[in-house]
């Protein structure tokens, strides 16, 4: 199995941000976005993971296989972290939340609603939820904010275990998460877009 972009063109706010972006992420292999504020790889991220239609060019081998983590938690306030990653287990027909929990070090606040939690164990909490869909392609938009050392450090073990088990990971990030396997691509943006997007807006909710 494997993830191909083949000449993906894509835009925000009906403006074009990147185009001509081909690569083929293998089985056990991640890719890691960089790029400057406004490049361009949200709105890359979130086309692979089908929140929006690509512009032009084929994306091939992600229906049904990515797992995506952008800038929201993806957690409800209301639930316990238990009951968070139940939710989304039982979502792609799984139950298991235990490695997850220990994966992030969450079994202590396993039943604290995550609504009280601070910005880094929620985050932890939200990037435990990829790893209890079982999808092989995880989706990372600036996963390690709000994180601390430690949690770095649990996040990157999470995606070495995960790439040895034979899953991918795309990322957008300016961490070095010492993953041997990771190729990087440079992000270059079309052109400088603020003065060409007033009022333009693809969010339902902002
Ligand atoms: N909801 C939106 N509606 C319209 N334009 C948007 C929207 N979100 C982002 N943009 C614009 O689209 C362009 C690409 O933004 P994008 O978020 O993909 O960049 P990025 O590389 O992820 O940036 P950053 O590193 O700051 O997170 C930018 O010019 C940005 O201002």
């Amino acid at each position: 199995m494997e993830l191909r972009l083949t000449n993906v063109a894509v835009a925000r706010g009906g403006v074009p941000v990147l185009s001509g972006v081909s690569f083929t992420l293998a089985a056990g292999k991640a890719l890691i976005l960089r790029g400057p504020n406004g490049s361009g790889k949200t709105t890359l991220l979130r086309t692979i993971a089908g929140l929006q239609p690509p512009l032009s060019g084929q994306i091939d081998g992600a229906e049904d296989a990515v797992a995506y983590a952008g800038h929201a938690d993806g957690l409800k306030a209301m639930l316990s972290v238990a009951e968070n990653l139940k939710f989304w287990a039982a979502i792609y027909g799984r139950r298991d939340i235990g490695p997850a929990l220990d994966a992030y070090a969450l079994a202590p606040l396993a039943e604290r609603l995550t609504g009280t939690l601070s910005a880094g164990q929620k985050r932890r909490a939200g990037l435990a939820r990829l790893m209890v869909t079982g999808r092989p392609i995880w989706i990372l938009d600036e996963p390690t904010v709000s994180l601390d050392v430690d949690a770095v450090e649990m996040f990157a073990k999470a995606v070495q275990t995960h790439l040895a088990a034979g899953g991918m990971a795309l990322l957008a990030t300016h961490i070095d998460l010492g993953l041997a396997q990771a190729q990087v691509l440079d992000v270059t943006p079309l052109r400088a877009a603020p003065s060409d997007m007033h009022g333009a807006s693809d969010e339902a909710f902002l």
